[in-house]
């Protein structure tokens, strides 16, 4: 399974690197078989003695090589550390930061064009959560549009916005109503995120179309992360 933290606007260069190589130490001792990913901040990435199990990505990009783009980061900034795997489409960045459906989509073809490993996220805010499944299910098929869903780098994560740092977390039928969904015309490995925490994670993963997690508040800790890895690979699907 996959289990993914995003740090958001959270570490520095210091405590980001204590981290990922607390979590690497983790990983070799318990021989952990989940596909851990951590998204750092741009100004804490570096070359990582990663273990293959392993991958510290990139929250954001701008689609370019390089230019002249006055405060972005392109992709050659991250090749230099040789991110291999980038967040797209975060609720944060299409809500707050007024990011477009085009610009992702821009995004996400970059980052494909680059081989990289996308992971594509989706959710509705609450006013279209009480209008029922269907005008959810319409609202997360408008975040497909210009993505290539058959890429093979592909991953999809589900982060209803009224879960995200709310504490709220999705029923488990909401999630499983919508993981499958979403399964039905995907084939590429769906997460869940939202309030997802150590108290909720082996339920979660239970979900049969549920391939994994991405956690924000509760993954920054170390320990409580370490113990959603160890709570996964006793998880069996
Ligand atoms: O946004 C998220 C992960 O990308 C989820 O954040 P929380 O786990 O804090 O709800």
């Amino acid at each position: 399974m996959i289990i993914a933290s995003n740090f958001k606007t959270n570490y520095t260069r210091g405590s980001a690197k204590a981290f990922i190589q607390a979590i690497q130490a983790f990983i070799a001792n318990t021989k952990s078989e989940q596909q851990v990913r951590i998204f750092a901040p741009f100004t804490a990435l570096d070359r990582f003695d990663e273990v293959e199990t392993l991958k510290v990505g990139a929250q954001n990009f701008y689609p370019v090589q390089n230019g002249s783009f006055t405060g972005e980061i392109g992709f050659e900034q991250l090749e230099e550390f040789g991110i291999q795997t980038v967040l797209i489409g975060h609720s944060e960045r299409r809500h707050i930061l007024k990011e477009s459906q085009s610009l992702s989509a821009q995004k996400y073809d970059f980052a494909k064009a680059r081989e990289s490993e996308i992971i594509y996220c989706i959710g509705e805010p609450a006013e279209i959560r009480v209008q029922g499944i269907d005008a959810v299910m319409s609202y997360l098929w408008e975040q497909f549009e210009g993505i290539d869903i058959s890429y093979d780098k592909l991953i999809i994560a589900y982060e209803p916005v009224w879960a995200i740092g709310t504490g709220l977390t999705a029923s488990l039928e909401d999630i499983e109503e919508v993981l499958t969904r979403l399964r039905d015309k995907l084939c590429a490995p769906l997460l869940y995120g939202g309030s997802v925490k150590v108290e909720n994670i082996e339920t979660i993963l239970h979900v049969n179309a549920c391939d994994g997690v991405l956690v924000g508040t509760a993954s920054w800790n170390e320990n409580a992360f370490c113990e959603m890895i160890r709570i996964a690979d006793n998880v069996k699907k």
